[in-house]
């Protein structure tokens, strides 16, 4: 293993500082004079590779430097070689293999010079082995136990355990020596679905390279060329690697050639590996240091740090995840958000390791956490810059692009009370996830709530898992819809999500609707079967390329609003699961769209209401009529069901009445006594439907957006 070594280069070690030469406070450097590093103004940068006085219990089982250089050998080299119980070794057996050796004392992960970090992350399609990967690189380098690791280690959410998917990105410091060189390296894990392709981009913004995984069994899918795209935009690195390698379908020299032709990578140097075996780890890891480029120096500038991620903690406040980009920052520093224009101290800061370190000091180019008691969610936003109060950067760094949501739905709380109680927990998910989008919002049948906007349906369905989860909440989802432009006839352009806010036919002059271009890679005997849905949803077929022999891809436009029901179950079961798709926002167009009422015992349901293509309409609405019947309760009179586009009813359908049999006691005698009777009980039913409320019940709601789901 690369990692073991004894000598280091002089470089390596402390120097003395000279007079008036700023000391790194913290760390007890033995009297005399020491020489800067480069993190600080001074002349000539020096390397360390571990602090004087940092705590060893900090590292875990970290060795203290004494102050002078030539003692600083005694350093975790020794450690590792003498093998002390606490830490696994592994080595690279012949077959390419990891293999356990034994556990000893980990390197100290502390300091390196610039020079010597590697910030990258891992983007890849959905389950290609992210996450397996970043596993095993946290094995190889010691970051994790052997007793403390579990598959996925990374995925720490509940809900990414269960689903096994990564749903949010995660960030750990790694220890690796290469050729007697300490490195540290940074890594990301990053979501592999589209929808969440929202912390994939910002993950790239904190790095300088990234390893593309791509699964040699299956080759390159549509997330795989997505986030190629990202990477390039970003100017990173790229480290092609091919895993799972260890399958019996893997075609790992047949996937580099697909790789060179469709995204036009040299994959002469790709790295082949099975990120589950432990194949090809080490390789991998030698590929980082020596490819991917360090950050820029720029210690001597104002600090800088670019927050791309952040959480609340109920006791410490908001914690945020933050790159280093300018300068340095360290414990105490009273530090200013440039966006939010709000200053605090820093009480806290420290690494990733992968669980929260404390440390003194972080550097240009390091990767860390800080907490500094903030209670207010924003304060502190994901792409806001810090800098320090007293020695402030001329300006913050571009941050992030704001998310634009593509699919809204109302999220109502079951309990009438927990509105407040939602609106925290919002506030506290988005910081966390800073694609997600509220307004308030009213409903005459659900009362108050909040119309939320996401990047899919599957990030709608996981926010509504989070916030009943972890915050404890009761909620009752509506339909997914889409924002709607509609042109008024006074002129004025409105945006509109909620059907039931949209102006009357006489007041608008057309609707636009989102369209987006979509791209679906698949083999070719299903390329029948994804025109036909194509179709149906309203598409506009653009383009078609035969990628490799066997496998095409298709291109077409289609309204947002058609994709966000079933359509990417549709395509997988179409395709038996080989296909994959890829979509981006093309712009508003104008559609024949009308809106769909329900009017129940001649009454209008707004909740109910839907916007809907006018050739679907027909459709549509016999569908809610019929399950409406199903799911009403009948009463004492009969009730008309009726879906229409304006004044004109397009489908209807009437839930009969409960009839009492008034002719039970009237036993034989005159014909004319049971007319009365009938006719009695007739007028009294006019009368009562005249007066009479139809109470639609909760799940009929449900069942009925449930099923426009469906539907639309
Ligand atoms: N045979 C084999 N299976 C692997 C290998 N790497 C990963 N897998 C399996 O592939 C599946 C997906 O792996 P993950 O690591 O969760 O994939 P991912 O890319 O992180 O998935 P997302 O985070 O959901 O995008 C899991 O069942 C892994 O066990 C490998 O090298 N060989």
């Amino acid at each position: 293993m690369a990692a073991a070594a004894v000598c280091r280069p002089a470089s390596f070690f402390p120097r003395p500082v000279g007079p008036g030469q700023r000391r790194r406070s913290g760390r007890s450097l033995a009297s005399g004079s020491f020489p800067s590093t480069s993190r600080f103004p001074g002349p000539r940068p020096c390397r360390f590779l571990c602090s004087a006085s940092s705590s060893p219990s900090q590292w875990g089982m970290g060795v203290r430097c004494r102050a002078a250089g030539t003692e600083s050998k005694a350093t975790s080299d020794a450690a590792v070689r003498s093998g002390e119980p606490g830490q696994d070794r592994f080595r690279v057996a012949d077959s390419g293999r990891l293999e356990f050796i034994d556990s000893c004392r980990p390197y100290k992960t502390d300091s390196v010079p610039v020079s010597n970090i590697r910030n990258f992350c891992i983007i890849a399609h959905i389950d290609h082995g992210k996450s397996t990967l970043a596993d095993k690189l946290l094995q190889l380098t010691g970051t994790v136990q052997m007793r403390e690791m579990k598959e996925q280690f990374l995925d720490n959410m509940d809900l990414e355990r269960e689903r096994g998917i990564t749903i949010k990105l995660q960030a750990a410091r790694m220890r690796y020596v290469l050729d007697n060189e300490p490195y540290c390296l940074n890594l990301i894990d990053t979501p592999g679905h589209v929808d969440f392709s929202y912390e994939v981009s910002r993950s790239l913004a904190a790095c300088e390279g990234a390893l593309l995984v791509v699964d040699a069994s299956q080759g390159v899918e549509a997330q795989t060329l997505a986030n190629v795209y990202l990477a390039l935009e970003n100017h990173l690195e790229i480290i092609p690697v091919l895993n799972k390698i260890d399958l019996p379908g893997a075609e790992p020299d047949r996937v580099a050639r697909e790789m060179e032709e469709i995204i036009g990578l040299d994959c002469s140097t790709a790295i082949q590996c099975s990120a589950k075996e432990g194949i090809g780890i080490a390789e991998i890891l030698n590929s980082i240091v020596t490819r991917i480029p360090p950050p820029n120096d720029t210690s001597q500038n104002p600090l800088r740090a670019l927050i791309f991620d952040s959480y609340y903690d109920p006791y410490r406040g908001v914690i945020v995840y933050f790159r280093v980009v300018d300068g340095s920052i360290r414990k105490g520093d009273k530090i200013y958000f440039m966006a939010s224009g709000k200053d605090y101290f820093a009480d806290e800061i420290g690494v990733l390791s992968p669980n929260q370190m404390q440390v003194d000091e972080l550097y240009v180019g390091e990767v860390g956490y800080l907490s500094a008691s903030i209670r207010s969610v924003a304060d502190a936003r994901v792409g806001d810059t810090i800098t320090h109060f007293g020695r402030r950067a001329a300006s913050s760094l571009p941050g992030y692009e704001e998310a634009t949501p593509m699919v809204f739905c109302g999220l109502f709380p079951v309990d009438a009370d927990q509105f407040p109680e939602l609106r925290d927990a919002l506030e506290k998910l988005q910081l966390n996830d800073a694609a997600l989008k509220f307004e308030p919002e009213t409903s005459s049948a659900m009362g108050f709530g909040f119309r939320c906007g996401f990047l899919g349906l599957l990030h709608m369905e996981i926010v509504q898992e989070r916030l009943e989860r972890e915050y404890n909440l009761t909620l009752i989802t509506t339909a997914p819809s889409v924002v709607y432009r509609v042109n008024c006839a006074n002129g004025d352009i409105i945006e509109c999500s909620n059907p039931s806010l949209l102006p009357e036919p006489g007041k608008r002059r057309s609707i636009e609707e989102p369209f987006v271009k979509i791209e679906m890679l698949t083999p070719k005997e299903y390329i029948g079967s994804l025109m036909e849905l194509g179709q149906e949803r309203r598409g506009e077929f653009k383009e078609m390329n035969y990628i490799t022999e066997n496998r095409a891809s298709l291109i077409y436009e289609l309204p947002l609003a058609e994709m966000v029901g079933d359509f990417f179950d549709q395509l997988k079961s179409r395709t038996k699961g080989y296909a994959s798709m890829e979509y981006s926002f093309v712009g508003y167009r104008e559609s024949d769209l009308v809106k769909l009422d329900v009017q129940i015992n001649g009454e209008p349901v707004e909740p109910l209401s839907t916007i809907v293509h006018k050739d679907k309409a027909y459709a549509v609405g016999r569908a809610l009529t019929q399950k409406l019947k199903e799911l009403i309760p009948r009463q004492m009179f009969k009730i008309p069901i009726q879906a229409c586009i304006g004044s004109k009813v397009i489908a209807s359908e009437s839930l009969s009445a409960i009839r009492k049999d008034v002719l039970s006691k009237c036993y034989g005698g005159d014909i004319s006594r049971k007319k009365k009777l009938l006719k009695k009980q007739a007028e009294g039913k006019k009368r009562m439907k005249a007066v009479g409320k139809v109470e639609v019940p909760q799940e009929a709601f449900m069942a009925v957006l449930r099923l426009e789901k469906e539907v639309m």
